[in-house]
């Protein structure tokens, strides 16, 4: 799989959000987009997902054109927006149904994905039972059961407390490691991008265009107590400098 952005641009009532946006998402990758509020981040990946046209450029999936939203594109948004009124496994099979599967596979899928995220206890609850962090769990785990070339997620752990946040970056990150699933990820959170991802880019805004992109060259495990370290507070600054920077040069 791999997922190639070239001289993307777009534009709403003649206003330039983004231009010249040019990225390459590998198999197995995982790459956090950071920037300035209104760089365009959330645009990009809506342009990626196929939810908008593009006004320029390319975006390409294994060479063929995005046109539109496919299940080979799993989107995860900040507040996960289940089906209130289908079970925690109603939503995770949700999407399997248009999928071209034997009702025994999407049982399988469902039961995996629930057990990989923690929930399959929980598989007869109403999304309204759960709290925050489960929900997240939910809406993770049924992007991830149509097993997507590419995983997006925008701001996923957005509106979660500080504690839970942690905890559902740290269980992303082991998901990610299990399932070798390739996952792009729009964050305002530079710890969060710093953490997580294996290059990180900075958006600069108006127009919102890929200012630098940086490799995080942190252990292949990523634990909380890493935050801590030297290289992680260093690449850390770096980074918040870099934003904070184009965004106060583009003012
Ligand atoms: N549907 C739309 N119509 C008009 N303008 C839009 C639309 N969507 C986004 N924009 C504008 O595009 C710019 C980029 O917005 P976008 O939400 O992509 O930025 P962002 O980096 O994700 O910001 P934030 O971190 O605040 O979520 C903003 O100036 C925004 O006002």
């Amino acid at each position: 799989m791999t997922l190639v952005l070239r001289e993307v641009a777009k534009e709403y009532a003649g206003s330039r959000v983004l231009d010249g946006v040019g990225l390459e998402v590998g198999r197995g990758d995982f790459l956090c987009i950071v920037g300035a509020s209104g760089s365009g981040k959330s645009t990009l990946l809506n342009l990626i997902a196929g939810l908008e046209p593009s006004s320029g450029g390319t975006i390409e999936l294994d060479g063929a054109p995005v046109r539109g939203p496919g299940p080979e594109r799993g989107l995860v948004f900040q507040s996960g927006a289940l089906f209130p009124f289908l079970t925690v496994a109603g939503n995770v099979g949700f999407g399997l149904r248009l999928l071209p599967l034997a009702a025994e596979e999407r049982r399988r899928r469902v039961e995996w994905y629930l057990s990989e995220v923690g929930l399959l206890p929980l598989a007869d609850a109403l999304p309204k039972e759960l709290s925050g962090g489960q929900r997240q769990r939910v809406a993770i785990a049924r992007a991830l059961a149509c097993e997507p070339s590419v995983l997006l997620l925008d701001e996923p752990f957005g509106a979660l407390d500080v504690q839970t946040k942690e905890d559902m970056q740290v269980f992303l990150h082991q998901v990610w490691q299990d399932t070798g699933a390739t996952v792009l990820m729009v964050t305002h959170d530079v710890e969060e991008a710093v953490l997580l991802g294996r290059r990180v880019i900075v958006l600069a805004p108006h127009p919102g265009r890929v200012a630098a992109e940086l490799p995080v060259p942190l252990p292949a495990r990523r634990e909380l107590a890493l935050k801590r370290t030297p290289e992680f507070l260093a690449l850390r600054a770096r980074v918040e400098d870099l934003v904070r920077g184009y965004a106060q040069s583009s003012v």
